[in-house]
């Protein structure tokens, strides 16, 4: 009989055949065992319908590398309420507009929460706004802090008089670097990869919000900055297994090492900036996001154990988060802008045609444009739809029992809101897989189809909404109006584009060199 031999030092245990194949038997009877008791249901409710999973993996090989994807096709199958296995762990995938409208903002309460994942408690110590497993009074209060802290700095006046409040000063400010970036290169090298040269500058207007700090783009720190937050992203997208295969918590991963290791170099990042802000902090002049939170956690008539949750140190986790939120998820929005303008030049010429007759040459965009252009704004919203690039909420977790479409949900299930479902489902969308942005006008062209627009979903919905959704919006319209009443992109002459997308924190398409041109010669604007 063939054995197998343990090498624990100084004390070998030999192990039979038979007595694996029992220990093998044992651990999937209780594997049946206890999944059986988990999944029963009360009266009248059933169990969410899923498809089969092995034991350990759960249904990990299906899902592939582009879960999406996959997670959609299944849904055609399983319906908008769908449990799966991630390794160990149940996942609840929920599809279909409806059904997400149902759980996420009729039963808010009940599916307001975040899983408790390994990766998540290591980010801002597992203390931030996006992450933490809290979604009670501290969240609230997190919560509330920001959007305070947002809604000041998107209305502060500025010093330029062309510029309705800072944020719009910073964007303007970004926008025109870029062009001037754009086009010396061009002139240097004929092509260019406009990636890198939107990454520092969305990078420049976060930290602008964040900390008031704006730098020159050849700014050492700002080019370490921008380089963390690439590899941060990097390394979440990775992913760890261990957020749903908790046993193997406790073996090393490298992956998660450079996380956390990155982490911590990201929060001494901020905790200086923010320690500099105390030292000159000046409640009559409020110059940014931080000075903001300071201001509010000083006067704030706070019960003692919230102030305690969000002392001075957590000020250091939110604005964190804010950075992380509002930077990979611009510069990608754009990235994916300036591919669709060059794969679809009718649509930039459009674009340019609109441009060229509500604004003409003779001034820069500003914000309080936007209502005159609506050809823009359907873009925009049909790039955020097609290319869904977030193509999932960050997942959700039911605070309570609960039930949906009739379905029995445990207190505790992870949730994952299938976005891009929604944003290609062909009971919702006419041709949902072709780029189309006139789908988002009204019938004499002159604004926006309202029901059309409440279709997209991409800054989730509900009580955990994405928090910077109204900046995102004008910064994707400032940022893209500037650029394209000055300049025509296109590919370069040799260049097929590949669409496919790099599946990560974002869904990123692969980085590409285009020809850009400026459109009027010799300007001299305000
Ligand atoms: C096009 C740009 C953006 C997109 C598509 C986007 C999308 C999202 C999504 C899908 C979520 C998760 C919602 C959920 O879990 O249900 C989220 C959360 C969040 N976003 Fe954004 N976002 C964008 C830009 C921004 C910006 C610019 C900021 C900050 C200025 C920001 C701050 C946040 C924060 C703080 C959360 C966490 C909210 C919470 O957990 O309570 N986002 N965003």
């Amino acid at each position: 009989m063939t054995s197998f031999v343990l090498p624990i030092p100084n004390n070998k245990i030999s192990i039979s055949t038979t007595e694996v194949l029992i220990a093998s038997v044992v651990f999937s009877v209780l594997f049946l065992i206890v999944r059986y008791f988990r999944e029963r249901t009360p009266k009248g409710l059933k169990k969410p319908p899923g498809p089969w999973s092995f034991p350990v993996i759960g249904n990990i090989l299906e899902l592939g590398k582009k879960p999406h994807l996959s997670l959609t096709k299944m849904s055609q199958t399983y319906g908008d309420v769908m449990q799966i296995q991630i390794g160990t762990r149940p996942v609840l995938v929920l599809s279909g507009l409806n059904t997400l409208k149902q759980a996420l903002i009729k039963q808010g309460d009940d599916f307001i929460g975040r899983p408790h994942l390994q990766t998540f408690s290591f980010i801002g110590d597992g203390q931030t706004l996006s992450f933490s497993t809290d979604s009670g009074e501290v969240w609230k209060i997190r919560r509330r802090l920001v959007q305070n802290a947002l809604r000041t700095f998107s209305t502060s006046p500025c010093s330029m008089s062309t510029s309705s409040c800072l944020i719009e000063e910073h964007i303007c400010n970004e926008a025109e670097y870029v062009v001037a970036s754009f086009l010396k290169k061009m002139e240097e090298k004929g092509s260019l990869d406009p990636y890198r040269y939107l990454v520092v500058s969305v990078a420049n207007v976060v930290s602008a919000m964040c900390y008031g700090k704006r730098y020159n783009h050849d700014d050492q720190e700002l080019l370490n900055l921008v380089n963390l937050t690439d590899e941060f992203g990097k390394a979440a997208a990775a992913g760890n297994l261990a957020d749903f295969i908790p046993m193997l918590q406790y073996l090393p991963n490298q992956t998660m090492k450079v996380f956390v290791d990155l982490n911590r170099r990201f929060q001494c990042f901020v905790q200086k900036l923010v320690n500099e802000h105390y030292k000159s902090f000046d409640k009559n002049n409020i110059r940014d996001i931080t000075d903001s939170l300071i201001d509010q956690c000083q006067e704030k008539k706070m019960d003692e154990d919230v102030k305690i949750q969000i002392s001075n140190q957590k000020i250091v986790n939110l604005v964190n988060d804010i950075f992380g939120a509002g930077f990979d998820t611009i510069t990608t929005a754009l990235s994916w802008s300036l591919t669709y303008l060059v794969i679809h030049k009718d649509v930039q010429q459009k674009i340019h045609e609109e441009l060229d007759q509500v604004i003409g040459k003779e001034r820069r965009p500003r914000l309080s444009d936007r209502p005159l252009l609506p050809y823009m704004e359907a873009f925009i919203l049909e790039v955020l739809r097609h290319s869904s690039f977030i193509p999932f909420t960050i997942p959700h977790c039911t605070t309570r029992d609960t039930s949906l479409n009739g379905y029995f949900i445990p207190e505790g299930t992870c949730i994952f809101v299938n976005q891009w479902q929604v944003n290609h489902d062909e009971k919702l969308w006419r041709d949902p897989y072709t780029f189309d942005p006139e789908r988002f006008l009204n019938a004499d062209r002159t604004g926006l189809d309202k029901n059309e627009v409440d279709k997209v979903t991409v800054f989730g919905l509900g009580k955990r909404k994405c928090i910077g959704e109204t900046i995102a919006r004008l910064e994707l319209f400032l940022f893209l109006a500037i650029l394209l009443q000055q300049l025509e992109f296109s590919m370069k002459d040799d260049q097929k584009l590949d669409l496919s997308t790099e599946y990560g924190l974002t869904l990123k398409h692969k980085r590409y060199e285009l020809k850009i041109r400026q459109r009027f010669l010799n300007e001299n604007k305000e």
